[in-house]
């Protein structure tokens, strides 16, 4: 994994491993099946919950070996919550959820108007206990930025403990843009692509997450 600052000094974790390039390569193919870009997401999602709780806390508890008893590491799974911002940040769950099983899940609905490109909100619903959280938002793809920023300013009415952004694609000027209203949210992304074009699509991206995942287009 290798970590850079944007411009606004946020941090951005790229998560290069080569299962995860390999598979991602795969999901770009214009001619993969919805199946297939499915699954493959699932299996990237795990590989990248590796990376996304690396620090996640640990407290020791007692355990008996067949030979004797030890101090040993177990994670906090109940205090971590994944935010999926649906519909694409579905996509991510399973995975980390696979690695996190004890984690709690909450969503945010959001969808992108297609003329201003501005995240408009429709559903929202948490755990209690927020501020006892740290909080994984999931979304496979950072464009504008606007739902991202638009994500964490409502996740950040709830006070969870922390926040770290999760995403598959980013554009360089999403990350500007969202480092710029959430400096203190670090980003994990596979892969920072070239820009964004007239229409606000990632460049040279994969589509639309979306539409790829459950074949609506
Ligand atoms: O950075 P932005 O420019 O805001 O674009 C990224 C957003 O676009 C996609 O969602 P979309 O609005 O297409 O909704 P969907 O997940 O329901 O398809 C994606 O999942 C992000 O939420
Ligand atoms: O390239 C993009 C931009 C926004 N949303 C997507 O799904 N893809
Ligand atoms: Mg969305």
């Amino acid at each position: 994994m290798s970590t850079m600052n944007t411009a606004g000094a946020g941090q951005v974790h790229v998560v290069d491993h080569p299962l995860v390039q390999h598979k991602l390569t795969l999901m770009r193919q214009k001619d993969r099946s919805t199946n297939s870009f499915r699954r493959l997401l699932g299996e990237i999602s795990m590989l990248m919950a590796y990376e996304v709780t690396r620090d996640m806390p640990t407290r020791m508890i007692e355990i008996e070996t067949p030979l004797e008893t030890m101090q040993s590491p177990v994670i906090e799974g109940r205090k971590t919550v994944f935010v999926v911002v649906m519909r694409a940040g579905s996509g991510f769950l399973d995975g980390m959820l696979e690695v996190v099983p004890g984690a709690r899940v909450g969503h945010i609905g959001l969808y992108r108007d297609p003329k201003t490109l501005v995240a408009v909100e429709y559903y929202f619903k948490m755990p209690g206990d927020m501020h006892e959280r740290d909080a994984i938002v999931l979304d496979p793809m950072l464009a504008t930025g606007n739902s991202a920023a638009a994500a964490v300013e409502r996740l950040k009415e709830t006070r969870p403990r922390s926040i770290r952004f999760v995403s598959l694609l980013a554009a360089p000027e999403g990350l500007k843009h969202f480092h710029e209203a959430h400096p203190d949210v670090p980003v994990y992304t596979a892969a920072i692509d070239r820009q964004l074009n007239e229409h606000g699509y990632i460049v040279p991206g994969l589509g639309d997450a979306g539409d790829r995942m459950f074949g609506t287009k």
